[in-house]
């Protein structure tokens, strides 16, 4: 048996094709194109890849995209004034400073800064909180890009036993709220749990969300499972690298009945649910 590939990007696409139709509908009733700004403190390569593909997206959904490129040196005063700035400037909808920081500037202390509102993260305690509660507010990007692809393979998900593994705010926690709050029945394993193959044997949904390459095997899983692979883990290969996930891919494939791949899969969804995120917030700040 071989299962079904979840095609992140195809599904990703529809969904930016959706936001653009969206922001088409809202700019046509005379409101103004919606604006992200993302801030980037430092040179890291690979941040900087994620904001030029952040800012590309922008662009192709119609939203206003603003970047904001801070040195390296940056003191945590200079980049909460710079968020000051963003909270108060009217035109801006969502504020996402790219992380990881430099040790200088704490992220807790950046996060809890920025307007609730213009949050297109949902890293606040505010929005974290709202989710844990069951509230409506703004949700993070990845977990709600694993629900959107969920919902898309199995239809509901009611009733379903889903593992998170992983509990990081960023993914594992505010996922399994997500979960919970469609009414999965929610396990969340870590790296302390103790018998991670009887988990996952149980499991009709696995979400993996550990950060170590290939660590979920194949026979560990249950037949015919829907597996989503949040892992982004580049590994050696040849004499250059690649790009694997937290799962096994080709041992899942042998036994789950859906999977995501690496790459392909979670992490197109993130930057289509962080346009439909400040959409959302463009919308909701215009009717407050
Ligand atoms: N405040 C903040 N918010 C974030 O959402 C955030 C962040 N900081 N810091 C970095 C991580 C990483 N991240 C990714 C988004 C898309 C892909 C993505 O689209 N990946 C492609 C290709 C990956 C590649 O080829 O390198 C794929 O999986 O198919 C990956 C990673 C968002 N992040």
């Amino acid at each position: 048996m071989t299962a079904t590939l979840i095609d992140g990007k195809a599904i990703a696409a529809t969904l930016r094709a959706d936001v653009a139709a969206a922001v088409t509908a809202r700019t046509a009733a005379g409101h103004r194109a919606p604006c992200l700004a993302v801030v980037l403190v430092g040179d890291d390569p690979a941040s900087a890849v994620y904001v030029r593909s952040k800012a590309r997206a922008c662009a192709e959904a119609g939203l206003r995209g603003l970047e904001h490129r801070l040195p390296a040196t940056t003191t945590e005063t200079d980049l909460l004034a710079l968020v000051d700035a963003l909270n108060t400037n009217d035109s801006v909808d969502g504020i996402l400073v790219q992380l990881p920081l430099p040790p200088q500037c704490r992220a807790d202390a950046v996060i809890a800064r920025i307007d609730p509102a213009k949050d297109v993260d949902g890293f606040h305690p505010l929005n974290a909180g709202r989710l844990a509660a069951g509230l409506p507010g703004l949700v993070p990007c990845t977990p709600l890009g694993c629900l959107r692809l969920l919902t898309r393979t199995l239809g509901g998900i009611a009733g379903a036993e889903a593992l998170v593994i992983g509990r990081s705010t960023i993914v594992g926690r505010p996922m399994a709220s997500l979960l919970i709050n469609e009414s999965a029945t929610v396990t969340i394993a870590h790296s302390r749990s103790r018998d991670l193959p009887a988990l996952t044997a149980r499991a009709d949904i696995v979400i993996a969300a550990v950060g170590r390459p290939e660590m979920i095997r194949g026979p560990w899983l249950k037949p015919g499972a829907t597996v989503i692979d949040v892992g982004i883990n580049r590994v050696a290969s040849g004499d250059g690298h690649k790009l694997v996930g937290d799962v096994a891919f080709a041992e899942a494939m042998e036994v789950a009945g859906a999977v995501t791949p690496v790459p392909g899969g979670v992490g197109p969804m993130t930057i289509a649910c962080l346009l439909e995120n400040t959409l959302t917030a463009a919308t909701a700040r215009a009717a407050t």
